[in-house]
């Protein structure tokens, strides 16, 4: 007999500790999963081989309708060191490009892979993907959410200071972005303050917020927002910087750089900062734009470690989700 597709046996959030079936948002990672993943991945990082035990001659799929370096690259060098095969698809690769649908898409990537991860435009073709697939989802970035790039974020940020419970964060930029989003939910279950500078227009989702404050409210962290970038990086540990037209907002591009213009991470901003505030930012970045080249390859900037954090916490949650997938599978 078939299983049910595992979107059908538990609706996220896991409860804390429990990894759940896909990652398709950090609000679906409860506190203490969210931290066993990063040392997980702490671990991976110090010794990044030896965890292939079981997992050898699997497959994994990652499938993706936009470019991609970091996310495409970490993936499949990380299934390859849990000792499984990457299979690298482009949409027009599949027959995705000529109709077939997303659902019988996901149900027959299932029946080969161990895992698929998709990079995508709208993140209900994930919630879809999920619903259907035998195996785990990995979002590997949706116009809403971004989550393989906060673990990778949250671990830099443990790397430098050595906790993120406390630290407060200043995001500065477009408030709706999927980076943005994810770090939300990743400040809400680490415990860490954050205050997001936006203009106008370009505001977090209100029911994310709801749902970071009432994970806050367990977890002791607090998120404010603000138009005023001096504001949100005074006292902040960390600022961050995000491109200012993302791929799919390119007919916005002229007005996203007029209004985003008083966003810029610069020296000038970074006056405001304490000195020893380090900056954030996803890459790949537009210099001159959103950051300047002084702040992205200065001695404060954590852009380059946040990219190579991408490969540990691809291998930890390919791991953790295909591993608790079989287990459950039992
Ligand atoms: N930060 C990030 O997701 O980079 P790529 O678009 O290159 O994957």
């Amino acid at each position: 007999m078939t299983r049910p597709p595992p979107a059908a046996r538990r609706a996220a959030p896991a409860a804390d500790g429990e990894i759940p079936d896909h990652l398709l948002r950090v609000g679906d990672l409860a506190p203490e999963t969210l931290r066993t993943l990063l040392d997980r991945a702490e671990a991976m990082k110090r010794e990044p081989l030896g965890w292939a035990d079981g997992l050898r001659g699997g497959a994994v799929g990652c499938v993706f309708e936009k470019p991609s370096t970091r996310t495409r690259v970490s993936l499949a060098a990380a299934a390859q060191r849990l000792g499984m095969a990457a299979v690298v698809l482009n949409r027009d690769e599949l027959q995705l490009g000529r109709g077939e649908t997303v659902a019988d898409t996901a149900r027959v990537l299932s029946s080969y892979l161990d895992a698929v991860a998709v990079r995508t435009f709208e993140h209900r073709v994930l919630e879809r993907m999920a619903e259907v697939s035998e195996v785990p989802v990995v979002n590997a970035l949706s116009d809403s959410h971004h989550p393989c790039q906060s673990l990778a974020d949250l671990l830099a940020l443990r790397e430098h200071f050595g906790t993120l419970k406390g630290l407060r964060a200043a995001f500065v930029g477009d408030g709706g972005s999927n980076t943005c989003n994810s770090f939300l939910s990743a400040c809400a279950a680490t415990g860490m303050h954050l205050t997001i500078a936006r203009p106008a227009g370009y505001a977090t989702d209100p029911g994310l917020l709801d749902e970071a404050r009432e994970t806050m409210r367990r977890t002791g962290g607090s998120v404010s927002v603000t138009e005023e970038p001096e504001d949100a990086v005074r006292g902040a540990h960390a600022v961050y910087a995000e491109v200012w037209v993302p791929m799919d907002r390119r007919d916005e591009a002229d007005e996203r750089r007029r209004r985003l213009a008083r966003y810029r991470v610069d020296d000038r901003l970074l006056a405001h900062a304490p000195g020893d505030a380090v900056v954030l930012h996803c890459l790949p970045a537009v210099r001159g734009e959103e950051i300047t080249s002084e702040v992205l390859d200065g001695p404060r900037c954590l852009a380059w470690q946040q990219a190579a954090n991408r490969l540990p916490t691809a291998q930890a949650v390919l791991h953790a989700l295909i591993t608790a997938a079989r287990r459950r599978a039992v």
